[in-house]
């Protein structure tokens, strides 16, 4: 095996991304003539955390959508025990039969890839640090400590409650419109649903979180090809800040989920949403659910893109646990304390490990 470079690729002032850290996009860095390794601030492998993981596990719990929905009082309690389930045991499902159409996903996936084709100049007037800036292109993740660098380009707009979009490429801004409204109603479908599998009224999580007016970003992933893979990662172990996350891919793979100890392959079923709950979840189910830690790991043959939708809580509303499932008597108390989404997003900034140490409740 080649050894990790230290190779610089030419930084021109109009493609350094991140001033800070010098650093120019992975994309960038791909094109460049001759890299047959990866720059040694890239090498992650040594970490701890890139351990091997296991082929796809057929337990994967799915979920069928339509039977949600049906108005099939039988087949609803039925899948709303299957959501409890896979929300318990996995804290990740794959949904199946959505209604949303197989063109919008793959229109919206060409939109991406054509906003990382555009010219660096173009996609430059968006580079930032400011997690609030609604329109926002860069490389790495948002931590202010970076140990070393990831393989992955991202894309993050704010398109909820305000619909931000760049005007390039040509008709983006409408397909992702579509897509996020799309996901939006989906996602409202599901905590409807996960509301009464949490033994709560229907309308308990979208009135606790005020989902009306909640967060929701579009956050796209493109990771180039890597000529040493197994050296890099795109993006690492993480659980995600929102209440559920809906995430599709351009069938590449490289998404691992990390489940009873081990890490997950996950090859997803032809259109179907990764579904994954996030920290909110954990919290206003004091626990019940686990916020799910997932990776992605990158590969040498193949440019992969992925969208992934966080649907959060308003940026003002404090979620707590929900009172019902908190029960002082019979030891189970309120394992987390309230704070404001926005509060919350911004500690994120602070790259500690585990987000939700930020709210745990101190011990009695
Ligand atoms: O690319 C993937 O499969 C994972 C992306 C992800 O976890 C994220 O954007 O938070
Ligand atoms: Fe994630």
């Amino acid at each position: 095996m080649a050894p990790a470079t230290s190779l610089v690729v030419k930084n021109s002032a109009d493609t350094v991304i991140d001033d800070k850290t010098k650093r120019v996009s992975v994309k960038t860095l791909v094109e460049s003539p001759g890299l047959t390794s990866i720059p040694s601030n890239y090498s992650y492998a040594s970490h701890p955390n890139a351990s091997a993981a296991s082929e796809p596990d057929d337990t994967i719990p799915i979920i069928d959508f339509s039977l949600l929905t049906s108005g099939d009082p039988h087949q609803r309690s039925k899948t709303i025990q299957d959501l409890d389930r896979a929300c318990q045991e996995w804290g990740f499902f794959m949904l199946v039969n959505h209604g949303v159409s197989e063109r919008l996903m793959k229109e919206v996936l060409e939109g991406c890839n054509e906003f990382f084709n555009l010219p660096m100049e173009e996609k430059m007037q968006f580079a930032g640090r400011d997690i609030w800036q609604p329109i926002r292109f860069g490389t790495g993740v948002d931590v202010k400590i970076e140990k070393f660098f990831f393989w992955r380009d991202f894309l993050k707009v704010i398109v909820h409650p305000q619909f931000h979009f760049p005007t390039n490429p040509k008709g983006f801004s409408e397909v992702a419109r579509e897509y996020c409204k799309s996901t939006r109603e989906v996602t409202t479908e599901l905590l409807k649903g996960i509301s009464k599998g949490l033994g709560l009224e229907e309308s308990y999580i979208d009135k606790a979180t005020d989902f009306d007016t909640g967060f929701q970003l579009f956050a796209v992933n493109l990771y180039p090809p890597c000529p040493q893979p197994e050296l890099a990662i795109g993006i690492p172990a993480h659980t995600d800040h929102s209440l559920l996350t809906l995430l599709i891919e351009n069938e590449i793979g490289g998404l691992q989920i990390q489940h009873n100890g081990k890490w997950f392959n996950v090859n997803p079923l032809p259109n179907s949403f990764l579904v994954n709950t996030g920290d909110h979840l954990e919290i206003l189910s004091n626990g019940k659910y686990k916020s799910v830690s997932h990776r992605a790991v990158v590969n040498n043959k193949a440019t992969r893109i992925s969208i992934a939708v966080p649907h959060g809580p308003a940026l003002d509303t404090a979620v707590g646990p929900a009172p019902e499932l908190v029960d002082n008597e019979n030891g189970r108390p309120a394992i987390y304390v309230p704070m404001k989404f926005k509060d919350y997003l911004e500690r994120l900034l602070e790259g500690r490990p585990c987000n939700l140490d930020h709210v745990r409740a101190p011990v009695a």
